[in-house]
């Protein structure tokens, strides 16, 4: 790519993704957790990705949930359809491939008429109470204002036994991980680290299985266009296969291989927006040149979706004022869904 892309929070300063370590992330030494949150700074304003390791998610369910996902992708196409997303007013199911297509970033936007479908095919799901492991069977969830919180639509137990308590248990292991990450990220950016507690009592999650055929050398169709996440943060296990791209201010892609024993975390729009876009919300891509399937499983954390994202004041000075007005997480949210899947708006 030889143009520049003009908006530098939304690309990587750098030629490399750094690599960090969690170990510390639940140290009883508050200095050891300042320090790692000091390197989760560092990261975060300046590529705007990081793999992590010693992130504690065992390897027994990160196979699992990659095993579940080859499962359902074999499936025949009826079956999948059988849980379509357009059968869901929540984004949830199965998008087949060219289902979604790539509507470009907000420097490059593509008009939905132009848009291509993508050369991949998903399974989605949202959060549910079943996979949030601080709930109890009384509780409820809360009022769906902006259609995003309900049901999965699961393949059924003849046709994938096991599948869906796979997924949820998976997604409760994450969001865990995700409510422990959050505090860091809250001590990055000089705020109590309960600070984001109150906003993540239903976490507007999505998280999605993905499949890219190997692209062969005549196809002109992305595994996934240009884009920004749109939640808080993402966390992806990308197997072993390579494919992710990110975008670095010289208009260079940098590849993001997988590494043995890592996650992959990215910065997404609505906390880019809370630190007044000082944390990078990175656009990336995805091709699939390898010749092999690739399978991917990532999980995007965003706050509930009621709760409003607004500019830390800590943030901001009087050169450097709030860079939006606070808005509802579901609200955003809801309007980027609407935009990525063909023929289809919830
Ligand atoms: O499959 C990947 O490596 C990345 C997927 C991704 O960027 C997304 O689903 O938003
Ligand atoms: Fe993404």
């Amino acid at each position: 790519m030889d143009e520049q892309p003009a908006d530098s929070s939304q690309t990587a300063n750098c030629d490399h993704i750094p690599i960090i370590d969690l170990s510390s992330i639940d140290s009883p030494h508050i200095e050891d957790r300042r320090q790692l949150a000091q390197n989760i700074y560092g990261a975060c304003t300046q590529v705007g990705f990081f793999y992590v390791k010693n992130h504690g998610i065992s390897e027994e369910s990160i196979s699992g949930i990659h095993q579940a996902a080859e499962r359902f992708f074999n499936l025949p196409e009826d079956q999948k359809m059988k849980v379509y997303i357009g059968n869901s007013k929540k984004f949830r199911g199965y998008s087949p491939i060219g289902g979604e297509r790539s509507t470009g970033t907000d420097d490059e936007p593509i008009s939905v008429e132009e848009a291509t479908g993508v050369l991949s095919e998903a399974f989605d799901v949202g959060y549910e109470l079943a996979m949030d492991f601080q709930k109890s069977k009384d509780d409820v969830l809360p009022p769906d204002i902006y259609r995003l919180y309900g049901d999965n639509q699961w393949p059924d137990q003849e046709t994938l036994a096991g599948f869906s308590q796979t997924y949820i248990q998976y997604c409760g292991t994450l969001l865990e991980f995700c409510r422990r990450l959050m505090k860091i990220f809250a001590l990055s950016l000089d705020v109590p680290e309960e600070y984001f507690d109150s906003k993540i009592r239903n976490p507007g999650v999505t998280s999605r299985m993905m499949h890219y055929p190997a692209q062969p050398a005549t196809e002109t169709r992305e595994g996934l266009g240009a884009h920004t996440d749109f939640e808080c943060f993402t966390i992806l296990s990308q197997g072993s296969v390579p494919g992710l791209q990110v975008l670095s201010h010289s208009g260079d892609w940098i590849l993001a291989p997988p590494i043995p024993g890592t996650m992959v975390v990215n910065i997404a729009d609505c906390l880019s927006t809370w630190t007044n876009k000082k944390f990078k919300s990175t656009i990336h891509r995805v091709t699939n040149l390898s010749g092999e399937e690739r399978y991917s499983i990532p999980f995007f954390f965003g706050i509930d979706y009621n709760a409003t994202v607004s500019v830390l004041e800590n943030h901001t000075s009087v050169n450097d004022p709030p860079c939006i007005a606070p808005f509802k997480a579901g609200e955003w949210v809801r309007e980027k869904l609407a935009k990525a899947y063909v023929g289809y708006e919830g």
